[in-house]
């Protein structure tokens, strides 16, 4: 922020601060939905995969056990199985299906096909991961492909057959933040409560008609305590977040 509101001058077109608020509304757009519809969607499929709820929660007692409250960043790289449930659902779930529009600014071409300067691209990103020819039983929720058959596919923007983020020069700038806190988000609530779905039922997975993939219905969970009482009464844990 304030390398943004140094480097802007008032000579510009816009005033300063026009652009300032507008970055910052960018910022938070790109943001909030996507990383929210991310872990609702993760949520419902483990609650719907039952067996794979309990093979990350014993990824959790393994490496975290059952006396500690909160997790870190460093706690999250040793969690390989809660990484590919991320992978597995923004594949599944991109959260943004169709990219945003990108315009090719002079004639180039692509693969064998021509594009005129001014065409209009869009990336059908869900088309791309469930693409049968790359990934077996493609709307299957299978996270175990990202530690076997798939396992050096990462969502960076290297392997084009995974791009929820986009690729290139105008691919997601806040990928490695959203990385952290779906990782540590998903990790958190995961360790502290057992999930239930009202009456047992399963998760209705119907996508809503938006721009970004959101679940059509509501999720709705019943939650209770996984860890010790102590656990949660410990203030050392809350402590161990600066600030
Ligand atoms: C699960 C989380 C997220 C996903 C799946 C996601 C996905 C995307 C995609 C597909 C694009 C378009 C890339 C392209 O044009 O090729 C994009 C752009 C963008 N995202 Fe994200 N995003 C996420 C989280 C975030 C976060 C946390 C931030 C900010 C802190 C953010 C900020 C932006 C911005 C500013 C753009 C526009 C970049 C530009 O036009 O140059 N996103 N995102």
């Amino acid at each position: 922020m304030g390398v943004m509101l140094s480097i802007l001058s008032e000579a510009e077109e816009h005033h300063a601060d026009t652009i300032n608020k507008m970055n910052c509304l960018g910022l938070v757009l790109g943001a909030e939905d996507t990383t929210s519809i991310t872990l609702t969607w993760a949520l419902s499929l483990l609650l719907n995969n039952r067996d794979k709820l309990s093979k990350v929660q014993q990824e959790l007692d393994v490496h975290i056990g059952k006396d500690r409250l909160l997790l870190t960043e460093s706690d999250t790289k040793n969690l390989v199985y809660l990484q590919s449930i991320i992978k597995e659902t923004l594949r599944l779930y991109p959260p943004a299906p169709l990219s945003v529009i990108h315009e090719a600014i002079e004639d180039c071409t692509v693969n064998g096909y021509h594009v005129s300067a001014g065409t209009w691209l869009i990336m059908n990103i869900h088309k791309i991961h469930h693409d049968p020819l790359i990934w077996a039983n493609p709307f299957e929720f299978q996270p175990e492909r990202f530690i076997t058959t798939h396992k050096d596919i990462d969502v960076r923007g290297q392997n084009f057959e995974l791009v929820p983020f986009g690729s290139g020069g105008r691919m997601c700038p806040g990928v490695s933040f959203a990385l952290q806190v779906l990782q540590l988000m998903l990790a958190n609530v995961l360790h502290w409560f057992e999930f239930e779905t009202p009456s047992g039922i399963a998760v209705d997975m119907r996508e809503g008609l938006e721009i970004t993939s959101s679940k059509a219905a509501p999720l709705e969970v019943h939650i209770t305590p996984r860890l010790p009482a102590f656990v949660y009464n410990s203030t050392n844990s809350i402590r161990a977040y600066p600030g």
